[in-house]
């Protein structure tokens, strides 16, 4: 009997070796208007079936970013590529946005209101036979939860119900590049949940790459396989969540992912001495003035005592925020100064005011920079 084959015969070591194209490519952009660099140096890759938010604050690019993939702005610096072809280059006239290969979708619906909903669905699939459009439309309309509504018209729907149909239209002709642009701030938090986890699907489904632009951190973890964070039209660091949340490159990343604990010390012996202890300053020289950041889930409460016999660490108040609990802490340094700290610990914990407490550090979520960085 002759043995099996073994499995790596079944893999094409060619296939193994050719990394899939970018659905975008993007290479040294860079974007001014008047004298403002809204863009500067940017150069940004998304996989077929990727999603890629951008995340910053407002002003820093992300828009601009977009409208230049999608090719609604001229490319000033640099060069775009969807799935390999060059689509736009400094000073050649690009290839206009609808013929792209790319889906858009935005923070205001845009439906077409004199037509239903699958008929703004379909808007796009001119090329189809009827019958292969209308199964589409209808496929698609399924997937998002809004196959009853087919034959209704935009206006009866709520903002979310039409921002199921708009993304339902922005897949409809399989495009290549997903480009979206803050696309659930204008819904209730409770119903965003529900259509960020039903976009997510829809678009994984789909295989195309996905641009997301956003300024809300949790958005950013949950919709991205990566996330890049830019500041001031650069990206300061780009990674998994995981990466940017637990090794950020930088102070900003620290503090956009939320509410830090900020001390400053000198480092001595590789440390630095802070009001809730010694934290190690890997990298930096002695004699360095650092910044040291901890976030508040670092900080974990022990009651120790009675309330009100509190001698240095105490509470000052407690909060419950729903899934977490935040305890606002006064502590002491070694001269007696008295800081106002914050710590978040998972479920319901309201210690009360005055209760002493011991602080237990979670070393993985702080972090140390040179002050000023
Ligand atoms: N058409 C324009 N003309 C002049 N300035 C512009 C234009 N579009 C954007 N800008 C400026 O460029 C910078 C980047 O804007 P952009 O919209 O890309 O930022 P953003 O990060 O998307 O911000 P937001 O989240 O507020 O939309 C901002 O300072 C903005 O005011």
């Amino acid at each position: 009997m002759a043995s099996p084959s073994p499995l790596s015969d079944l893999i094409d070591p060619g296939a193994a070796t050719v990394a899939p194209r970018p659905a975008v490519r993007m290479t040294d952009i860079r974007h001014r208007f008047d004298d403002l660099i809204a863009v500067d140096d940017v150069s940004l890759d998304v996989s077929p079936g990727e999603v890629v938010c951008l995340l910053g604050p407002s002003g820093c690019g992300k828009t601009t970013l977009l409208r230049i993939a999608a090719g609604l702005e001229d490319v000033q610096h640099g060069r775009v590529q969807l799935d390999g072809d060059l689509v736009a280059e400094a000073g050649r006239r690009g290839v206009p946005p609808e013929k792209r290969s790319v889906g858009l979708m935005f923070q205001d619906s845009a439906l077409f209101p004199h037509l239903t909903v699958l008929e703004n669905v379909v808007f796009g699939l001119g090329s189809l036979p009827l019958a292969d459009r209308g199964r589409r439309g209808h496929e698609l309309l399924e997937q998002l939860r809004m196959g009853q509504y087919a034959h209704a018209y935009p206006h009866v729907l709520s903002g979310g119900q039409q921002q199921r149909v708009a993304l339902a239209r922005a897949l409809a002709p399989a495009p290549r590049l997903m480009l979206l642009d803050e696309p659930f701030s204008a819904l209730d938090a409770r119903l965003r949940d529900q259509i960020r986890d039903d976009t997510l699907h829809a678009l994984k489904s789909s295989g195309a790459g996905t641009l997301l632009v956003t300024h809300d951190p949790e958005e950013a973890m949950f919709m991205a396989d990566r996330i890049a964070i830019m500041r001031d039209g650069r990206i300061l660091q780009i990674g998994h969540p995981v990466d940017l949340y637990c090794r950020p490159a930088d102070p900003f990343v620290v503090t956009f992912f939320g509410d830090v604990n900020r001390f400053e010390g000198v480092v001595e012996r590789g440390e630095v001495l802070t009001p809730v202890g010694r934290v190690e300053a890997t990298g930096l020289q002695d004699g360095t003035l650092a910044q040291v950041l901890v976030r508040p889930e670092a900080l974990r409460v022990v009651v120790v005592g009675e309330p009100g016999t509190h001698d240095r660490t105490h509470v000052i108040m407690s909060r419950l925020l729903g899934r977490t609990s935040l305890t606002h802490l006064c502590v002491h340094d070694d001269s007696g100064r008295e800081y106002h700290l914050h710590s978040r610990m998972p479920g319901v914990f309201l210690p009360e005011e005055n209760q002493p407490v011991e602080l237990h550090l979670d070393r993985s979520q702080i972090f140390v920079f040179p002050a000023g960085a």
